[in-house]
């Protein structure tokens, strides 16, 4: 006990000295990383594209592009990936990167009350706070799923990341603001260089994009699926006043338009194959760290779809890792719909071989999921997300509509009222959990990518059990009764059983 309240008071001391360093930094932290290293040594904090391949191969080739270029490909025609300068940011140390992060969460100081911006200086260090479009997002809710994981899987710490209680309702804000800022900065840089900013969207990137261009007002246009996305998305771009075009496709299709129309106009792809989104959505990875206290999880589970995010993840863990802030990564799952599970066919047909993954992939037709968010077939960060489930040890389970439908259902009678997609990510769960996979005590996380509010359609037919062919085991439709007290005092004694 003695032993543990000096080990707290030193750390509350250590906190506190740190605190003070970091707001006495807080004005230009740059000038204070010159101080500390001498000016010919030191670094300036700094970001470029580089090429995906690069990352991949550890070796950089010198091809190099400034993020005011637009610019969504290197030479070759693959990814790119946002490359910091980890030298410069290595000049702090770990204690100063935990309290420097941790004193500017719940502040309203102009940007780091964001949780993307409160770590700024690992998102996009050059662009100044004048440029910056936020609706301070991220600083998410990590749920404790306790009467969910002791009764539905006998699980002691099982967390959700609430990553869709946002402005737009869903995590795609967190990669929106830090889209939108560049944008913002490279229109005044060069005038005339972006008309507008454009994305293919299943419904959740168009919703952000639309508000955050409509906050700054940039010109937005967006391409939906037509009768593929849900009304409250729908809604969404056409409220924030973006030029909506509901084409007779699926997302795939919308997203070869977009990649086309962007290659040829003025318009900026904000779609996450550009890889400034993704300097957003890490800073999820690194919220999770802090809110617990700087311990990694064992698991964290992600639904995949165009397969940004699982990859977003494992670089804010990665940058957490290689800066010191944490020793391990956690192991990655990706979570798919059996109706649009491309990667999961990939994993499957590698038996277990990482190395084969890639060459078992072949992009599909996805078919109708009630998790229309992910419904995409060939998703465009496929070699991203094989090496963060490479680096990661991870696995990629896949959720059948019946399983994703019954876990969200089941979830939300312990209160969580999540979306299908976070549905997909607690059948996935299930299932490593009646394997043995992920044992009762791991501490897992579980990724939840949109607020539940967005998809009240799906949910009124479960409940309604006016889904064919689904016995829709967690229903609970509205008893209808006549304005009679003994109609009324029957149903609750059917119910109560009194
Ligand atoms: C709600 C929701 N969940 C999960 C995903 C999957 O994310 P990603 O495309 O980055 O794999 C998306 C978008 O694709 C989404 O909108
Ligand atoms: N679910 C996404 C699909 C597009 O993904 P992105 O991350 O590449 O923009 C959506 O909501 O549109």
């Amino acid at each position: 006990m003695q032993v543990q309240q000096k080990l707290g008071a030193s750390r509350a001391m250590k906190a506190s000295r740190n605190v003070q360093r970091v707001f006495a930094a807080h004005s230009d932290i740059r000038k204070e990383a010159a101080l500390r290293v001498p000016l010919d040594k030191a670094h300036t904090f700094n970001a470029k594209f580089v090429p995906f391949a690069d990352v991949q191969s550890q070796k950089m080739s010198g091809e190099t592009y400034s993020l005011d270029d637009i610019v969504y490909r290197s030479r070759d025609g693959g990814l790119l990936d946002v490359h910091h300068d980890m030298k410069a940011l290595a000049q702090y140390g770990p204690d100063y990167w935990r309290a420097l992060f941790d004193a500017r969460v719940g502040t309203t100081a102009w940007p780091f009350g964001s949780g993307v911006w409160s770590k700024k200086e690992w998102v996009l260090p050059g662009l100044s706070d004048d440029d910056i479009v936020s609706m301070f997002e991220g600083n998410s809710n990590l749920f404790w799923a306790e009467r969910f994981g002791r009764e539905a899987l006998g699980m002691t710490d099982l967390w959700v990341k609430q990553c869709g209680n946002s402005h737009t309702g869903s995590f795609k804000d967190l990669g929106m603001t830090v889209l939108v800022s560049q944008v913002n900065r490279i229109r005044k840089l060069k005038p005339g260089s972006v008309t507008a900013v454009g994305c293919a969207s299943t419904g959740d990137t168009s919703a952000a994009l639309s508000a955050y261009c409509a906050a700054a007002g940039i010109p937005s246009i967006v391409f939906l699926p037509a009768d593929k996305i849900s009304l409250a998305q729908l809604v969404q771009p056409i409220a924030n006043g973006a030029l909506v075009l509901s084409i007779d496709t699926d997302f795939d299709g919308c997203m070869r338009l977009i990649k086309q129309v962007t290659a040829e106009t003025p318009i900026y792809l904000a779609n996450s194959m550009n890889s400034l989104r993704l300097e957003g959505q890490k800073t999820a990875a690194i919220e999770i760290l802090q809110q617990f206290d700087w311990q990694v999880p064992d698991w964290v589970i992600i639904p995949g779809g165009n397969l940004g995010n699982i990859y977003a993840f494992y670089k804010g863990f990665k940058m957490c890792k290689e800066l010191g802030l944490v020793d391990k990564m956690p192991r990655l799952v990706c979570a798919q719909a059996q109706n649009a599970n491309p990667l999961y066919q990939a994993f499957s047909k590698a038996h277990g071989s990482n190395a084969a993954i890639k060459e078992s992939y072949e992009p599909m037709k996805a078919k109708t999921t009630f998790a229309s968010a992910i419904q995409i077939g060939d998703p465009v960060s496929i070699d991203r997300a094989i090496m963060a489930l490479k680096d990661t040890n991870g696995i990629v389970e896949e959720a059948s509509e019946e399983e994703l439908m019954d876990a969200a259902a089941r979830a939300d009678r312990t209160g969580m009222f999540n979306c299908p997609h976070t549905g997909v990510a607690l059948a996935a769960l299930t299932k490593l959990r009646e394997r043995q996979v992920i044992g009762p005590n791991d501490r897992t996380v579980v990724v939840s990518t949109a607020h539940g509010l967005k998809f009240t359609q799906s949910k009124v037919a479960y409940h309604s059990k006016q889904v064919p062919g689904m016995s829709c085991q967690f229903a609970n439709p509205p008893v209808q009764v006549r304005e009679d007290l003994g109609a009324v005092m029957d149903a609750i004694k059917t119910k109560f059983k009194l």
